[in-house]
């Protein structure tokens, strides 16, 4: 069967109304093509239950919308590879790494330190770092619209994190991808710019201070 393609509008890449699940919510948001979304708050906030219910992980109420297409829409196996995860610990299920890999780049593997050999290399082998680093080419793979990356950076050494950071606003640039960017390091969303918001108890507001920091 033919994937159905997206029609691409004018509009708001991804947009989320009355967003709502048991201990988050209700969150209005909207996303423009290329645009980057840094979310801050508390541990336990809510902020990882937001990235599941928009990849479609979690029950929800409300509505999230691609390109003028409600979710319910679409399949929910498209809809994960258009809007795509990247939790800190990303689960990994075949022996080896190219078992989980369609439609990924050579030079993604290179950007993030790896020579293509890696494609062979057995999962179990993988350090927490390679894990998380090799997640990301795996989800750039399915070519998604909109990139959920919840703390993925978390297990990394300063010089992968910034390979991380160069691939995924290369990606976003090349392609017109929106992505949401969950971050504790207020470092790391100063080198990467975008709009902040904040989570608290379970909805997101505008920061007090840290953006004109
Ligand atoms: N299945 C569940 N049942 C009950 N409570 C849950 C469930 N999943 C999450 N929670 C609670 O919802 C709140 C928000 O969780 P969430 O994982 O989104 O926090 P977070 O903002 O991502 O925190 P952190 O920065 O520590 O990762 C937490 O208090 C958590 O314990």
């Amino acid at each position: 069967m033919d994937a159905p393609t997206f029609a691409v509008t004018d509009g708001p890449l991804l947009q989320l109304t009355g967003l709502q699940s048991d201990h988050m919510g209700p969150v209005d948001l909207s996303l423009a093509p290329g645009e980057l979304l840094l979310i801050a708050g508390p541990s336990g906030a809510g902020k990882s239950l937001l990235l599941r219910a928009i990849a479609d992980l979690d029950p929800l109420r409300g509505q999230v919308w691609l390109d003028n297409q409600l979710r319910e829409t679409i399949l929910p196996a498209l809809w994960r590879r258009q809007v795509g995860y990247l939790p800190a610990e990303p689960v990994w299920w075949a022996d080896t790494v190219d078992a989980h890999f369609t439609g990924v780049q050579d030079d993604w593997l290179e950007q993030l330190g790896f020579q293509s050999d890696v494609r062979q290399w057995e999962v179990e082998r993988l350090s927490s770092g390679e894990r998380q680093r090799l997640a990301l080419a795996r989800m750039l793979g399915n070519g998604p619209r909109v990139l959920l990356l919840d703390e993925a950076t978390a297990n990394l050494d300063p010089d992968n994190t910034l390979r991380m950071e160069s691939l995924v606003r290369g990606y976003m640039t090349e392609r017109q991808a929106g992505a949401i960017w969950v971050s504790h390091d207020h470092e790391q969303r100063q080198r990467l710019g975008g709009r902040l918001l904040m989570m608290e108890l379970g909805r997101l507001a505008e920061p007090a201070l840290e953006s004109r920091a």
